[in-house]
């Protein structure tokens, strides 16, 4: 018997309907048990009045009675059968429901670094293929378990009051069938996890495949992605195929006691019905118990079979329940006063990736002061999104401390800090819903006025001019109708409807045009912009040129930071980065 815990965690919310299916199970074996017994006494009343000398009519009319009760019973099993699949699908769906609740929770909680970090391809395939997978086995093999403790174990009793022997032998049958399946489970076990993890990666590689779509064509690859994609596919039915012969190998040992055990008992029977101490019916009758004791174990086979994906899936399941959360709340977190708008620190941290050599920051002392604008610059891969990161805290620094008002990060509820906060990334994600869905998104609560003065701020008047059906024209899946520079305004414009107290913008106007990026960012230093902290990233050192603050970022070390007129004149890397920039825009104007 194969018992998943993480499964179990989960089964007792449907248990109502899993022991009406048990107790259906139960009743459809009583069932045919009882079609055994008036099936032996239709045998036994015709041989008896055939001994009798009785005519044909007779022998007929002596046996309709029990035959009516055989015939009436077999229709109370199958019905019996029927409502039992309808409570195993009812209590199936219940216990995926809440498998698949619990895990977009945990999704939530395991925070966006641990999604950042993992394919969501994988992620996909556990939460909508591997929960479907639960299906046969939560309704139909985890009762049928029950089922199969319960009556072989009844039936051999029975048996042994008309013939010990005959018992024993089944009872030795019977057991050589979960002894089979303790002695795989191991490789059973092990090959499931293999096929799971195939079937993970392949869906991941087709999502991947998927959403690169557009790139792979561009690029002239596909060639050599349908061939990544055919390599996983094989490994997948390689995967498959090892874990079939695994479970055939118990199937074959199971099928044989099954039979072996039906047959050695019938022929045990007949020879002790030949030596007078076994009524001839009662053969009859071990031949029908000792198939109904090996009945439920087959069944149990049949529905290994069906939720073997299950079973997978489930190891799956537990593998991401067991993730612990990037960032996790204190148990003794406890919302602090904080003032609006808050200042931010961040006091001698060092942070290092998982599994990297180096760390993307080292050392990093830096004050937000409240309402200021920060500017953090630097060049490519100098650690600006990590420490965004974790001023958000997405991540937890190795060592030192990032505080908002003085309170460490994690001595806060995340939930006060999400709230406290906002971001626009580089890569904006818009849902499916219309640019009115998506800017209403962060605030369900804020009213139109709120959300027309940040469409204003944001320039997204402008697209929505251009939009069929303006602010309700829907942006497809993943804002897919709308131009990146689109996205962005829209995201922006959600930013400030949220009104966080930090806003954090994460090269967030990188795709927009010059003049738009301009009346954006003259947007956000416009009124209320002291309202709120911002903390700026950007490559593009007009955005950040009127910031109050410039830190500048080289190698995970901060190397400058100050207002950036002072800067300027100190003439260090920020006076170099403005020199190179203003070239690069020289040469551009000369080239047009
Ligand atoms: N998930 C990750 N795992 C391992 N290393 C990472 C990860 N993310 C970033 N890094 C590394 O950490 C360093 C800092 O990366 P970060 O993204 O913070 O730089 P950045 O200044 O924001 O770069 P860019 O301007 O290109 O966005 C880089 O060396 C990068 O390769």
């Amino acid at each position: 018997m194969l018992i998943n815990r993480t499964v179990l965690r989960f089964v007792t919310s449907a248990r109502g309907h899993l022991a009406l299916t048990v107790l259906l199970g139960l009743a459809a074996s009583a069932a045919a048990v009882g079609t055994a017994f008036a099936l032996a006494e239709v045998v036994a009343r015709v041989l008896s009045a055939s001994a009798a000398g009785s005519d044909a009519g007779r022998e007929l009319g002596d046996a309709l009675a029990p035959l009516a009760v055989a015939a009436a019973l077999t229709l109370t099993r199958a019905g019996l059968l029927w409502w039992r699949d309808q409570c195993a699908v009812r209590a199936a769906i219940d216990v995926k429901h809440r498998v698949r609740a619990r895990l977009v929770r945990h999704l939530f909680a395991l925070g966006p670094a641990h999604a950042r970090r993992t394919r969501s391809g994988g992620v996909q395939a556990t939460l909508v293929d591997g929960v479907e997978h639960l299906q046969a086995y939560v309704g139909f093999y985890l009762p049928q378990v029950v089922v199969s403790l319960v009556v072989p174990a009844t039936l051999v009793g029975i048996l042994a009051t008309r013939d010990v022997a005959v018992a024993v032998l089944v009872a030795v049958g019977v057991l050589s069938v979960p002894i089979a399946q303790r002695l795989w489970k191991r490789l059973l076990g092990e090959r499931a996890d293999v096929h799971w993890k195939a079937f993970e990666s392949y869906a991941a590689r087709i999502a991947d495949t998927l959403a690169g779509i557009v790139t792979l064509i561009s690029l002239g690859a596909t060639r050599r992605a349908g061939q990544r994609l055919a390599e996983q596919a094989e490994q997948l039915r390689a995967a498959t195929s090892a874990n079939l012969r695994a479970s055939l190998g118990v199937y074959i040992v199971t099928a044989t006691a099954m039979s072996a055990g039906t047959a050695g008992a019938t022929v045990l029977a007949a020879v002790h019905a030949a030596q007078g101490s076994l009524r001839p019916s009662d053969v009859l009758l071990v031949l029908f118990l000792a198939a109904e004791c090996f009945r439920p174990l087959q069944d149990l086979q049949t529905y290994w079979h069906e939720g073997f994906y299950g079973l997978s899936a489930a190891r799956g399941i537990a593998q991401l329940l067991d993730t612990p959360p990037v960032v996790a709340e204190r148990p003794d977190a406890a919302p602090a006063s904080l003032r609006t708008p808050p200042a931010l620190s961040v006091d001698d941290v060092t942070y290092r990736y998982p599994g990297a050599t180096q760390p993307a920051l080292r050392e990093v002392s830096l004050q937000i002061p409240a309402g200021s604008t920060v500017a953090v610059v630097g060049p490519s891969g100098a650690g600006k999104s990590t420490l965004v990161q974790l001023l958000l805290r997405d991540l937890d620094p190795d060592s030192g401390t990032v505080a908002i008002d003085g309170h460490d990060l994690r001595d806060l509820p995340l939930n006060q800090l999400r709230r406290t906060t906002a971001l626009v990334a580089q890569d904006v994600v818009l849902l499916d819903g219309s640019v009115w869905d998506n800017i209403r998104l962060a605030a369900p609560d804020a009213d139109d006025a709120q959300i027309m003065a940040a469409v204003r701020a944001a320039r997204v008047d402008e697209l929505a001019d251009s939009l069929p059906n303006g602010l309700d024209t829907p942006v497809g899946e993943r804002g897919g109708t709308l131009s990146g520079g689109q996205r962005q305004r829209v995201a922006l414009a959600r930013a400030l409807v949220a009104r966080a107290p930090v806003l954090v913008l994460d090269e967030a106007t990188s795709a927009l045009d010059a003049e738009n990026e301009a009346l954006v960012t003259e947007a956000l230093h416009g009124p209320g912009a002291d309202a709120r902290t911002t903390i700026v990233v950007a490559h593009r050192l007009s955005t950040v040129a009127r910031s109050d603050l410039i830190v500048v970022l080289d190698a995970g070390r901060v190397v400058e930071a100050g207002p950036p007129a002072e800067l300027a004149r100190m003439g260090g890397a920020w006076a170099r980065m403005l020199q190179i920039q203003r070239a690069s825009l020289q040469t551009a104007g000369a080239v047009r």
